[in-house]
């Protein structure tokens, strides 16, 4: 790594050793939410990052997939590479079937682009609305990488917080493809399930059948700490209602982590909290991944 590009001096590294999970995952099981960070000697981070992680590369990716019985992987661009996915078209090519990916693109992204993306793995594109992880991208420009990339049969990631909810619902309910929300749109756990906030975000599914939400990240959303059990209620709620519709991943290397860092094998076990029935399970964690990035 060089002098320029060294970790925040209050980066969490991701945990050295994860238990082994108590919950024996399903066969064929997808880790649908985890990216990689460089390393950066090979893959240098984003000039326009907001913030500097540790190296966390595909060969920590898929040794971790293998210690908690993961099957495939799913990795999401993360903003500290800007629009530049060379490290996660990497890990993908490297992951072969096993791997699949979602990228951040340029309004201006050819079909050419679009195609070399599709080859290494990539399936969908992320839009992302949160204020301390990117500058602000005009909608018409996300429209027009939707209008681009809905013909590869790709879908759309978005990551927004609870609060700008209602002012990019619109927007929402304009996206061509299936729309993947990352963390249940971020609640405010502290609030309960029955607040008009996390009411708004079932209603929106509810009422939009492409929407999909990713029932992710207890160690971010949790006021408490682990064992997370503030966030149950929530995932639980959501796969519930809608158990042909959510995913679940790692979050690994867990940017931005500041309270803690997770056990990785702990947060396997937070699933059957969530999706208690073994059908329940299998939709969640094979399923719906594999209709989504695999048919
Ligand atoms: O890992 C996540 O999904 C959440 C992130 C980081 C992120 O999305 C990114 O850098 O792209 C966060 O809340 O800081």
């Amino acid at each position: 790594m060089t002098e320029l590009q060294k970790m925040d001096p209050d980066w969490l590294v991701f945990h050295p050793a994860p238990k082994l999970p108590d919950f024996q995952l399903p066969k064929g099981a997808v880790d649908a939410h985890c990216h990689v960070f460089g390393p950066a000697a090979e893959f240098p981070f984003a000039p326009e990052r907001k913030y500097t992680p540790c190296d966390a590369g595909k060969v920590e990716l898929y040794a971790l997939r293998d210690h908690l019985g993961f099957t495939r992987n799913v990795i999401v661009q993360a903003t500290c590479h800007g629009n530049d996915n060379r490290a996660m078209m990497d890990a993908c090519r490297s992951g072969g079937d096993l791997a699949r990916g979602i990228a951040s693109v340029r309004g201006d992204i050819t079909e050419a682009e679009i195609r070399e993306m599709h080859a290494a793995g990539v399936r969908g594109v992320r839009f992302n609305f949160v204020k301390r992880l990117v500058d602000d991208t005009p909608k018409e420009v996300f429209l027009a990488i939707a209008n681009k990339i809905k013909h590869f049969g790709w879908h759309i990631v978005v990551y927004f917080e609870a609060q700008d909810l209602e002012e990019i619902e619109p927007f929402l309910k304009q996206l061509p493809t299936t729309v993947v929300v990352d963390h249940m749109g971020r609640p405010d756990v502290s609030k309960g399930v029955d607040h008009p906030d996390f009411q708004r975000f079932i209603q929106l599914m509810e009422d939009n059948t492409n929407i999909w939400s990713k029932v992710t990240c207890p160690e971010r959303l949790s006021k408490q700490g682990p064992p997370y059990d503030d966030v149950v209620a929530y995932c639980a709620e959501i796969v519930a209602r809608f158990p042909d519709r959510v995913l679940w991943g790692t979050d690994w290397p867990h940017p931005n982590m500041k309270s803690h860092m997770p056990d990785d094998g702990a947060l396997v076990d937070f699933i059957p909290k969530i999706a208690p029935s073994k059908a329940l399970q299998q939709q969640l964690l094979v399923d719906n991944p594999m209709r989504l990035y695999w048919a």
